[in-house]
């Protein structure tokens, strides 16, 4: 029988040996106790009348020694299990904010929050319940050493029929693993469609044959799948719990109506091992009961894990030794020959390729990029700004050729408001004293004074109207301050006064400053603003 350590046991001792081996000792000495308090009761059950004042000091001692044991394992551990959990959290998020766009994207956004979130909890949830399972398998060892004291023959039985219920209770359980794996496929699909739930709730509820369908065809087939999946490995746990029980009742039966046939036993030992084989019944279906519990957390120890890995791979050194800071000034950025691919998909179609792209980007130059839908003018400009790596080509800023381990730096000289930007409420990484002295210029500027304040660093509040909100993060790329401004349909959410105000007055003032300005657009009203015009067709840059 092949009993393994569930990984993420074996992970903690790599984490912590000596607080491991700390509540493995303590975790025998209550285990130890408890084989003290079973001696005890027996002995009081059998010779009522002798040393009753010692024997009652003797119960209080060890009594106070597990309950002192069982409260120092608990507390340390689950101190201990907290800590892990939220480093792993914080590990996990780093390596996904280090390793390359491109990688999370491929991995799906969705993917990670399920890791992030469900996986997290399930596995600190299981670690809260190793003290538990410390604590049981210590009185189960503990009444296995008072068991051989008392009868070798009784302590046989036992483990043969430990033994014979563990090898049944793995083989069954072996399956449920499996099932457990499907139910937790089955809950991050579940996960997805609580997405589009949230994030489609204006789509769903403006349509009700699309909301039908969505309930009954997307959340209801999934949520079935969850539970059948969730009931299969529940069966599963409970046929092989039942076994477990079966060896524990034939081993009892053994013992009250086999043994006396074979060996000349008393009834104060006959009471003796049943009283021990009771007091052992609960931690043993503690353990039983905890083991999907440690189950679940060792599929998402390997969840969590996979995603570290999958990031680990690919991860980008990033500057281990000090980069120089990012240049204030553009002098050049060049792209010589650059291509991009995405991988292909599923279905096997040809995956889109961008390339090979040539071009200068000079500071005080304004740049449209136009083309089609689908043409890659957002792939442009993700691997413009240092988000998707090239495939082959060279790019190159102020004579500094781009590669993995300065790549970071290099992103550091663009400001981008992507068409699916994201909006901070706090102005993050940015000086104090810019926000002080610029933002209330800018808000004024952006016609936003009347809306939002920044206070401590914040805005008084994001909720507002897309276009606000887009003003909002061009006011955040604006205290950036980088040589290179990218933005992808900025003005398609504006109003057409303020659009005029954008192509007509904070465009030509960015270049005035020497920004290197790029910028996606549909509006051909603005075309002759640029100092060129960069067409995109099929990812191929044509004449425009
Ligand atoms: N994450 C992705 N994975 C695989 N293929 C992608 C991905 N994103 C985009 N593509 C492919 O790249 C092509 C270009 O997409 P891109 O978003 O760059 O076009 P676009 O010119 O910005 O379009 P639009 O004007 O509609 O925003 C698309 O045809 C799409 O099939």
């Amino acid at each position: 029988m092949n009993i393994r350590l569930p990984g993420f046991v074996s992970f903690l001792f790599q984490r912590s040996r000596s607080v491991m081996a700390a509540m493995v000792c303590v975790g025998v000495l209550s285990g130890l106790c408890s084989a003290g308090v079973l001696a005890l009761i027996n002995r009081v059950l059998q010779q009522r009348h002798d040393q009753e004042s010692l024997l009652a000091l003797g119960f209080v001692a060890v009594v106070a020694g597990k309950l002192a044991t069982q409260i120092i394992s608990q507390l340390t551990l689950t101190r201990f299990a907290q800590d892990t959990t939220l480093d792993l959290s914080l590990t996990l998020c780093k390596k996904i904010l280090q390793s390359p766009y491109r990688r999370t994207e491929t991995y799906g956004h969705a993917n990670i929050l399920v890791t992030l979130t469900d996986d997290v909890s399930m596995l600190a949830w299981s670690i809260q319940c190793l003290p538990q399972l410390a604590m049981n398998a210590a009185i189960v060892l503990g009444c296995g050493v008072y068991l051989l004291w008392l009868s070798w023959p009784t302590f046989l039985l036992v483990v043969t029929a430990t033994l014979l219920g563990a090898w049944g209770y793995h083989w069954l359980h072996t399956r449920a693993f499996s099932t457990i794996h499907s139910s937790r496929e089955a809950r991050a699909q579940l996960f997805r469609h609580f997405r589009s739930l949230t994030e489609g709730i204006k789509e769903l509820t403006l349509h009700r044959q699309r909301r039908t369908e969505f309930i009954d065809q997307e959340l209801h087939g999934a949520a079935d799948l969850y539970r059948r999946t969730s009931i299969d490995a529940a069966r599963q746990y409970a046929i092989a719990e039942a076994w477990s029980h079966f060896a524990f009742y034939s081993m009892i039966g053994i013992i009250l109506f086999v043994f006396p046939l074979m060996f000349p036993l008393s009834t104060e030992s006959l009471i003796g091992y049943v009283v021990v084989l009771l007091y052992m019944m609960s931690p043993i279906w503690g353990i039983i009961g905890i083991l999907p519990t440690v189950e679940r957390g060792q599929v998402a120890f390997e969840n969590i894990q996979r995603l570290g890995v999958s990031l680990d791979k690919s991860s980008e050194s990033l500057p281990s030794a000090v980069l120089p800071v990012a240049a204030t000034r553009l002098d050049s950025l060049t792209l010589e020959s650059v291509t991009f691919q995405y991988a292909t998909d599923s279905h096997g179609n040809d995956p889109f390729a961008l390339g090979p792209i040539s071009l200068t980007l000079c500071p005080g130059e304004l740049s449209f990029v136009i083309g089609g839908n689908g043409s890659g003018k957002s792939t442009f400009v993700k691997l413009l700004s240092g988000l998707y790596v090239p495939h082959a080509g060279e790019v190159s800023l102020n004579g500094t050729v781009i590669a993995d381990a300065n790549r970071d730096w290099y992103r550091e000289h663009f400001s981008v408001v992507f068409s699916d930007f994201y909006l901070f409420e706090k102005l993050l990484g940015i000086e104090e004293e810019r926000i002080r002295t610029s933002a209330a210029g800018y808000l004024s500027s952006l016609q936003l004074d009347h809306k939002v304040k920044v206070k401590e660093g914040r805005f008084s509040t994001i909720d507002l109207s897309q276009g606000q909100r887009k003003r909002l993060a061009l006011l955040t790329a604006y205290l950036e301050d980088r040589p290179v401004y990218v933005f992808d349909e900025w003005a398609a959410d504006q109003d057409p006064q303020y659009k005029d105000v954008f192509y007509m007055k904070l465009l030509p003032e960015l270049r005035a400053r020497g920004k290197s300005v790029v910028v996606i657009t549909h509006d051909d009203r603005y075309f002759h603003l640029g100092d060129r015009v960069i067409k995109l067709e099929n990812g191929k840059v044509v004449p425009s």
